[in-house]
């Protein structure tokens, strides 16, 4: 529930998190900390690449380390933008985030002047693609 999260906590990482981004295209370093159902707090920062593309966001890095430890479910999601205006998460990470979220679940953006903004999953993508779509489907 969404009292249980230490938001001040993952703001603090997620930041720490853009620290390490590489963003020499966009000159935009996003840094992202996500709370897993164990309790443990992943992160991970954008990495662009010369081929565009290639670049992946803070979000889905975030949730790639995670899965990687172990993790196929998570609470809560922050995003750190270096933007006055507090930025959700862009499409392809939305629906990245709807394979191990609860549609309910929080998600928040922070910045530097300490503000946050939060939006539930299903606000930020309604009628997602889910896993549960994938079961008994049929032939053509
Ligand atoms: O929520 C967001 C929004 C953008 N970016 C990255 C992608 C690209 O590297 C740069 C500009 O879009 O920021 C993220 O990592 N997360
Ligand atoms: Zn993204």
């Amino acid at each position: 529930m969404s009292h249980d999260i230490s938001w001040a906590e993952l703001a603090r990482q997620a930041r720490q998190a853009a620290e390490q981004a590489y963003a020499p295209y966009s000159k935009f370093p996003v840094g992202v900390a996500v709370l897993a159902s164990s309790g443990r707090i992943y992160t991970g920062c954008n990495v662009e690449n010369a081929s565009y593309g290639g670049t992946t966001c803070a979000e889905r890095n975030a949730i790639a380390a995670a899965v990687v430890a172990g993790e196929r479910q998570f609470l809560a999601l922050m995003v750190y933008t270096p933007q006055t205006q507090l930025t959700p998460p862009c499409g392809i990470c939305r629906q990245v985030i709807a394979e191990f979220y609860a549609p309910d679940s929080p998600v928040r953006s922070c910045n530097h002047l300490e503000q946050q903004q939060e939006w539930r999953l299903d606000e930020l993508l309604p009628s997602a693609f889910t896993p549960t779509y994938l079961a008994n489907s049929s032939k053509i």
